[in-house]
């Protein structure tokens, strides 16, 4: 290759280098006088503020600020059922009371009413039949049932002994642990639960809330009662004005408001979740921030392996035998249905700060309107050609135009050939005029 062909390429390359660093983009006013494209900006302008002030400052309370509630829940069941199951002896003729069937008596933000019952009755430290449900407990001589073995799902270790089973039909090993071992099969066949009758008994739930930000306190008791008799005797109804706003629930109510049945649901247990929503417009008088209660199913689906909810628990006692105290307990495998409260709220009150930045974030999307409408004057509409011409001016400087208008026979002034695009060119578009 020549020197000079050389010299001459890093000539070009200088100047092409030169050119893109000392260039300098400024917009232009380009005003288009036309029907179609000034109709085309005015209605962008005109969603883009029906959005700003539609939606976001009237719909979504753009002029409000919000908080959300800090709150504390209580719950207190009331009812008391009879069961005369004189063909099962462990529960036989009893009234469940409160104490009975609501395990533990409170708890943070959620209440077990039990609805169901296994129990076991007067278990104490001692040797017997293992379960003959349990895989592994069935045996022919005491070889089948070596001393200390613990089954996977068994009650104690062996014994070492292989004895009749508890209902003599077969033969179980023999263990040490809790014995008489629960047995089941009794309950199996049941169309109705232990507790029936439970769905009459009713939840009271306290909830007060504050919206720490606006010093505003609420609770879910309102004033429309006057004391505490006139309390106990109002029942939640979602279609009564005033019943809506009662916190006391008849369990039945809740389960028929999530379409539920009460007695499969009482059979198996569940999990219901209790929402109470307060949403508080605080530009209104405060009497109006009031609860809202709905509910749901969370276990809700057709499963066929472990239904439903359950768990076992004991209470412990001791009595003496031959001057030594012996500890029995009583066990109970409890299903029922948990009742998960949960509390959401949100406060919004008037306030100039909101309403300022709400306005001017909306405002800035004004600008959409001229890139939409630079989108379609110049690439969309037919005259897309002649409109790219007076938006877009390549200029060269002072100095060269002087040397150019030297050099020319003629002494006019002369617009350079227009060959470079420049968005950051502004327009502003009319809607009078005629199209082109
Ligand atoms: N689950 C409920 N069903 C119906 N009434 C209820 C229930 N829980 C509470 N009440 C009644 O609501 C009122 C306010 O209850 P609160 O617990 O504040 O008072 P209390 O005197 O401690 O209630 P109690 O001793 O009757 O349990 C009382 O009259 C109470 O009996």
């Amino acid at each position: 290759m020549s020197e000079s062909r050389i010299s001459l390429d890093l000539r070009s390359v200088c100047s092409c280098v030169a050119s893109t660093l000392f260039e300098y983009y400024t917009p232009r006013i380009v005003h288009i006088k036309s029907k179609k494209v000034g109709f085309i900006n005015r209605f962008l302008q005109l969603v883009i503020l029906s959005y700003i002030i539609g939606y976001v400052i009237v719909y979504k309370k753009g002029y409000q600020e919000f908080d959300t509630c800090q709150s504390a829940i209580t719950t207190k069941l009331k009812g008391v059922v009879f069961s005369n199951l004189s063909h099962l002896s462990d529960i036989g003729v009893r009234t469940w009371d409160v104490a009975d069937y609501v395990i533990p008596p409170q708890e943070i933000g959620a209440t077990f009413v039990m609805t169901n019952v296994i129990p076991t009755l007067n278990q104490t430290q001692s040797t017997c039949p293992e379960d003959p449900t349990i895989d592994g407990s069935f045996c022919i001589d005491d070889s089948s049932c070596p001393q200390g073995k613990i089954l996977d799902k068994g009650n104690g270790p062996f014994t070492g002994k292989c004895v009749n089973s508890a209902n003599e039909k077969s033969h179980v090993c023999e263990i040490y642990g809790w014995c008489l071992v629960e047995d089941d099969s009794r309950y199996k066949n049941m169309t109705d639960p232990v507790l029936f009758g439970s769905h009459n008994f009713t939840m009271f739930i306290k909830n007060n809330i504050e919206f720490p930000k606006f010093g505003v306190r609420r609770r879910n008791i309102l004033d429309l009662y006057a004391n505490d008799t006139e309390l106990s005797d109002c029942r939640w109804n979602r279609t009564n004005a005033l019943s809506k706003y009662c916190p006391i629930f008849l369990l039945d109510d809740i389960v028929k408001d999530i379409n539920e049945d009460y007695n499969h649901l009482a059979l198996q247990g569940g999990v219901i979740e209790v929402v109470i929503n307060w949403d508080c417009n605080l530009d209104f008088s405060v009497d109006d921030c009031l609860p809202e209660y709905s509910f749901k199913r969370l276990d809700r689906g057709d499963y066929s392996i472990s239904r439903g909810f359950n768990f076992r628990y004991a209470d412990y006692y001791a009595v003496k035998e031959n001057d030594t105290f012996k500890q029995y307990r009583n066990l109970y495998k409890a299903t029922g249905i948990i009742f998960v409260i949960n509390v959401q709220g949100k406060a919004g009150k008037f306030s100039i700060i909101p309403l300022l930045l709400n306005f001017g974030s909306g405002l800035a999307l004004l600008a959409l309107t001229t890139v939409i409408c630079d989108l379609i004057v110049l690439y969309v509409l037919k005259a897309k050609k002649y409109y790219r011409e007076h938006k877009y001016l390549l200029v060269e400087s002072q100095e060269s135009f002087q040397i150019l208008h030297d050099d020319s026979d003629q002494g006019s002034h002369r617009e350079v050939k227009r060959r470079h695009h420049n968005p950051s060119v502004g327009t502003s578009y009319e809607g009078h005029g005629t199209d082109t």
